[in-house]
């Protein structure tokens, strides 16, 4: 092999996420199957030792584009020279918390990782936030980081955006890839708002495909935005192979871009397009190519979507004053 490694830091590595994820990345997951990667693990003291039987099981695995482990427990250290950023590593909610409840405790992870990045990460760094709450963990870990671009941080709602591909193609009796152009606007919590007004199937508007407005509002709006609540209810924990799935995609489509004539979701730093205030990490509908998330332009927004985006961004707009008023950013 003579490409140079990838840095990939993960951050939460001896999570659950972190065991649903780092085999995946080491097998090509994450970049393509050409790609070598070098993992670099960050956790806190408690988590090293954890997170040193994983990397024996990695190495174990012999997988061939693994290229090196290291592990961490100073971000400085585990920032050095990373191109990939995934900062899992937060407490995760448990039965009847919300995600914002989570603002305090996980606030204060994200602004020394945001300075860790900014001066030790490569260049190119690109971070991928899903420590919760993802949005605003992603603003704070931005801000702590002036140097680098700010369209470099990013917030995870791929896993919302899958479980809405996945519950419409059930509705319509379609393969999941016949679903294209969904959105997540807004927020990663309860708020969010699945748009299936511009969506496709095979060509034809999904909202037509539906034609069923009791369904999208009592059933699909909120089984996506609780999909979470009610995996931690079934499960006894929160959602860990389908989130580290959602990381892979979110990273696949960065770097490898998007199809054409379709879009994926993503918490993407705001322009101030469709009135979401500039700077706030918001889900928008993006394309992605060479390496940078673009927001789709021009949509029509109806008056059953405005009011859905308002709900979440206000929510944003809320948790934004919660952490600059605990001076986080
Ligand atoms: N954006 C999304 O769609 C989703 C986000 N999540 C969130 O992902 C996060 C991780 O979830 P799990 O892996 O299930 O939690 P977990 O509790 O199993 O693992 C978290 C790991 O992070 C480590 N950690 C804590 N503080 C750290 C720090 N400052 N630096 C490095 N590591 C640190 C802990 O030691 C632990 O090993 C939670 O915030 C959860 O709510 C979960 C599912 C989906
Ligand atoms: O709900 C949670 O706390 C975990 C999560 O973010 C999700 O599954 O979407």
């Amino acid at each position: 092999m003579t490409r140079t490694p990838v840095n990939v830091t993960v951050t939460g590595a001896a999570g659950q996420i972190g065991y649903a994820l780092l085999f995946r990345i080491a097998s090509g997951h994450l970049l393509g199957p050409d790609v070598p990667v070098k993992l670099r693990l960050l956790e806190i003291p408690q988590g090293v030792k954890a997170a040193e039987g994983t990397a024996m099981e990695l190495d174990d695995c012999a997988f061939p584009l693994l290229a090196g482990i290291d592990i961490f427990d100073d971000p400085n250290q585990g920032f050095e020279g990373a191109n990939i950023g995934l900062l899992v590593g937060a407490r995760p909610r448990g039965p009847g918390m919300e995600r914002g409840d989570l603002l305090s405790a996980n606030g204060g992870i994200f602004g020394p990782q945001g300075k860790a990045i900014n001066d030790h990460a490569a260049d190119d760094i690109r971070v991928l936030v899903v420590g919760n709450p993802a949005n605003t963990n992603a603003l704070i870990a931005q801000r702590n980081a002036p140097d680098v671009p700010a369209d470099r941080f990013t917030a995870m709602t791929r896993l919302d955006h899958n479980r809405a591909v996945a519950q419409l193609a059930k509705k319509l009796g379609v393969t999941v890839s016949e679903i294209k152009k969904l959105t997540i606007w807004g927020n990663h919590s309860a708020t969010q708002y699945p748009d299936v007004f511009h969506a496709e199937v095979n060509g034809e508007n999904a909202a037509k495909a539906v034609s069923d407005d009791a369904w999208l509002s009592d059933f699909f709006i909120p089984t996506v935005a609780k999909r979470g609540a009610a995996i931690i209810d079934a499960r006894g924990a929160s959602s860990a192979a389908s989130a580290a799935n959602a990381a892979l995609d979110h990273v696949f489509t960065w770097t490898n871009g998007t199809a054409e004539g379709d879009w994926t979701s993503a918490g993407v730093v705001s322009d101030g397009s469709y009135g979401v205030p500039e700077g706030l990490i918001s889900s928008f509908p993006v394309t992605a190519k060479d390496g940078k998330f673009e927001i789709v332009q021009g949509l029509d927004i109806n008056d059953f979507s405005r009011a859905r985006i308002d709900a979440s961004v206000n929510e944003l707009v809320e948790e934004r004053d919660a952490v600059a008023g605990l001076g986080l950013i």
